[in-house]
């Protein structure tokens, strides 16, 4: 069971390298300890944290990043840890990236630079060789082309919106398309009803959704089979979006002219026609600073007030800290919860000044804040007392 955390040094742990400027962010009451086995929050990458066993003191992980299959999402929520992620922080990278692969497959650009250094002739035979080897690689341009992109978030949207600038016709699948991000794209990408519009349409694919049951394996040999002959299919989002095995026959038939991939593995690696990419997508100085401010202060913010903000498995919520005591607790979402919590609190005679209770699925977060000056002896008591609540999953007081 965890003591109150109010006077403790906060223990924040990194799994994989965290921008500099993000851990900056942790000042006092903080400290950076890479060896604990029990910290307050963790900061990740891509780091795989299905096997971790967690400490009982952890109360936050934050995803430097977008995708966060990494972490046992169900696990925590369990545990009453809260999993953030940094939306759109690495999407500008990632955009930029796509448009750059996409743009030397076409041109045959990384062989044809590959070829020119297994050069090794001197002096005036390089320019002969040069002209004389340069019709292998003749490519095509993207301009005219339709660009199909599959999730329409904050990179796709961005993708999306640059491929039109470069002249491409740009057709779009997204079933869940947020309202922000319409909002900020062209009236210009055409809307695919169902995906096989999509995939029958496309000369490229782009693939900018979250590895999810649904979406795992959604590039398969049924749907290669709606596609054009010789599409260029890009894939920045995770590996297990295609069935490798079908992807090796779809190259092999020229089905799929091009497979450019940012997962590379064994099966990948023995394909023909991929450009595997070593996980760059997001392997900016930018991008990298942009995660780790974001993921930290949103860890900063709950552990030292409570208030959440873009967590992918606890609800949003959010009360301006004024910094008298608040009751924060996660906890089943059944009726009565706050009623038993509000119960406890007036036990003690104390009053409450305002609160905010949010559900998300089967549980919910409820932060009070209390009116009084509370005696620092009955805190632990309070604590407790809330902890016992049947249903309440953890509790603190801040
Ligand atoms: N290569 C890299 O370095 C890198 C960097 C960032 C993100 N990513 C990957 O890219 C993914 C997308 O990132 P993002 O920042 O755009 O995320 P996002 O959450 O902003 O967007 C994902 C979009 O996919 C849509 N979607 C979900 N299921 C769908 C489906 N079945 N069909 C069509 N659309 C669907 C959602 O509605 C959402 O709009 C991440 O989940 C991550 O796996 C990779
Ligand atoms: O941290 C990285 O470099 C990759 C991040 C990326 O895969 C993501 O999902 O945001």
């Amino acid at each position: 069971m965890s003591t109150l955390t109010l006077e403790k040094v906060k223990t924040i742990k990194t799994l994989n390298n965290i921008a500099e400027s993000g851990l900056n962010v942790f000042q006092d009451g903080f400290a950076i300890d890479n060896d604990s086995d029990n910290p307050d929050a963790i900061l990740v990458r891509s780091f795989n944290m299905h096997a971790i066993e967690f400490g009982n003191d952890l109360k936050a992980i934050a995803r430097a990043g977008a995708g966060v299959n990494n972490i046992p999402l169900d696990k925590c929520t369990e545990q009453g840890i809260v999993v953030f992620n940094t939306p759109g922080a690495n999407a500008n990278a990632v955009k930029e990236m796509v448009l750059a692969s996409m743009l030397a497959a076409s041109r045959n650009l990384f062989d044809g630079v590959a070829w020119t250094k297994t050069l090794e002739v001197e002096g005036e035979q390089i320019p002969k060789l040069v002209e004389a080897g340069k019709k292998q690689f003749v490519g095509k341009e993207i301009k005219g082309k339709t660009l199909g992109v599959v999730g329409l978030g904050a990179i796709g949207a961005l993708v999306a919106n640059s491929a039109l600038d470069l002249g491409m016709d740009v057709i779009a699948f997204d079933p869940f398309i947020s309202v922000d991000v319409a909002w900020n794209l062209s009236r210009n990408v055409q809307r695919a009803m169902k995906i096989e519009q999509l995939f029958a349409n496309a000369d490229y694919i782009t693939v900018h959704v979250p590895l999810t049951a649904d979406t795992k394996a959604m590039f398969n040999q049924e749907t290669f089979g709606i596609m054009k002959q010789d599409v260029y299919i890009l894939n920045f989002s995770r590996g297990e979006l295609v069935n490798e095995a079908d992807m090796e026959l779809a190259l092999e038939s020229g089905k799929v002219g091009k497979y450019i991939t940012d997962f590379p593995n064994e099966a990948v690696l023995k394909m023909k026609n991929t450009i595997p990419v070593p996980h760059l997508g997001a392997s900016t100085a930018e991008s990298e600073e942009n995660c780790a401010i974001m993921a930290a202060r949103q860890v900063k913010e709950f552990l030292e007030t409570g208030n959440i903000k873009n967590s992918v498995n606890f609800p949003n919520a959010s009360l301006p800290y004024v910094g008298k005591q608040r009751v924060a607790a996660f906890h089943k979402n059944v009726p009565n919860m706050v009623g038993q919590i509000t119960s406890a609190i007036s036990s003690y005679d104390l009053n409450i000044a305002d609160m905010v209770n949010r559900s998300r699925g089967d549980y919910a977060y409820t932060m009070i804040d209390i009116d009084n000056e509370v005696n620092s002896d009955i805190l632990p008591s309070l604590e407790n007392k809330i902890k016992q609540i049947a249903g309440i999953v953890t509790a603190r007081i801040i």
